[in-house]
């Protein structure tokens, strides 16, 4: 994909959040500084658009700080908010690098069910074979075959290689063959698509600590990352996805995903702001080069509204 067709994606895929931002500042226009009222419709405005309090506070300490020499109208507004909005996205833009010596880099991705993981793992797959890495999956959420099989379609249409088991098998053991065999081959990553069981931490827990038992008998470096996907039209729930996550599974990082068609997508500067983890990429559709790491300060121009 272009980058030009990328950046129209962002476009769309922010535009309703961006709508649901700047529909609340429409009335307020100011001489040269915001008054008290103003700043706190423009902080409730950015708390009503899912970027979490923090931020929102973040955002209006800015605004109260900006002296607009031409006016304080939307535009300008819009801009001073961009730009912090930016300030908080540039630290955590970091995209997954595969630089794991020895070979593979282990990935192992987590996310509760119909968070968009398995679509995820083969986006990522895809960004991944495009940098002519050599990419290898391997099936670990065994809980449902619905979900193993989702992966393997997924696989076969990018051409990866998938390590996979019975319904109900042992994901450590998959895990297991998937290393030896990416270890093998020289391939550059092996992503572990693993089970979202959320309501049940412990079992959860377990699992992973197996999972990561295994892995490091055969290299104690892995896994290299363990990346949260998470779903944005979740909003607030996605936040609490990653307090949890972080607790039971050593998150590295995160993938917010399915940032298209919702007005929640703040809740990628809410996630930014409170946890500081890496955002590696962003997911803006269902195709297979829907997904890619962000440029910061397009995003925040997009969500602020600023064309
Ligand atoms: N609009 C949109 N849909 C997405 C995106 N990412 C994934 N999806 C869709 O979300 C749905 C769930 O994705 P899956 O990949 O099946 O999610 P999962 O977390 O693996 O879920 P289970 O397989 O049920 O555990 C699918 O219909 C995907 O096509 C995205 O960025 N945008």
């Amino acid at each position: 994909m272009s980058e030009e067709t990328w950046t129209a994606r962002v476009f769309g895929g922010f535009r309703k959040t961006s709508e649901r931002l700047t529909e609340n500042l429409s009335g307020i226009v100011s001489k040269t500084r915001l008054d008290e009222a103003q700043l706190d419709d423009l902080e409730d405005a950015l708390i009503l658009s899912d970027l979490g309090p923090r931020a929102a506070r973040r955002i209006r300490d800015k605004l109260a700080g900006e002296r607009f020499e031409r006016g304080a109208d939307e535009q300008s507004i819009r801009e001073a908010m961009a730009e912090e909005i930016a300030a908080i996205l540039r630290p955590v833009a970091k995209p997954l690098d595969i630089v794991a010596f020895p070979r593979p880099q282990v990935i192992l991705v987590i996310g509760v069910n119909g968070s968009g993981k398995t679509t995820t793992i083969a986006k990522l797959g895809h960004l991944f074979q495009e940098l002519d890495y050599g990419v290898l999956f391997a099936a670990g959420d065994t809980f449902r075959a619905a979900a193993i099989e989702q992966l393997a379609v997924w696989a076969d249409r990018i051409g990866v290689e998938v390590v996979r088991g019975p319904e109900g098998g042992d994901p450590a053991s998959i895990v297991f063959d998937a290393v030896k065999l990416a270890t093998d081959k020289g391939t550059d990553a092996l992503i572990v698509d693993t089970a979202g069981r959320l309501q049940n931490k412990r079992e959860l827990m377990e699992e992973l600590a197996k999972i990561r038992r295994v892995l490091g008998r055969i290299n104690p470096e892995a896994p290299h990352d363990v990346v949260l996907v998470l779903d944005a039209t979740n909003g607030q729930n996605a936040l609490q996805q990653i307090e949890v996550f972080k607790e039971v599974a050593g998150v590295t990082g995160l993938i917010m995903t399915k940032l298209d068609g919702t007005a929640r997508g703040g809740v990628l500067v809410a996630a930014a702001e409170q946890y500081g983890l890496p955002i590696h990429a962003i997911g803006v559709g269902e195709k297979i080069d829907d997904l890619r790491p962000f440029d910061p300060d397009l995003v925040a121009r997009v969500i602020a509204g600023v064309a």
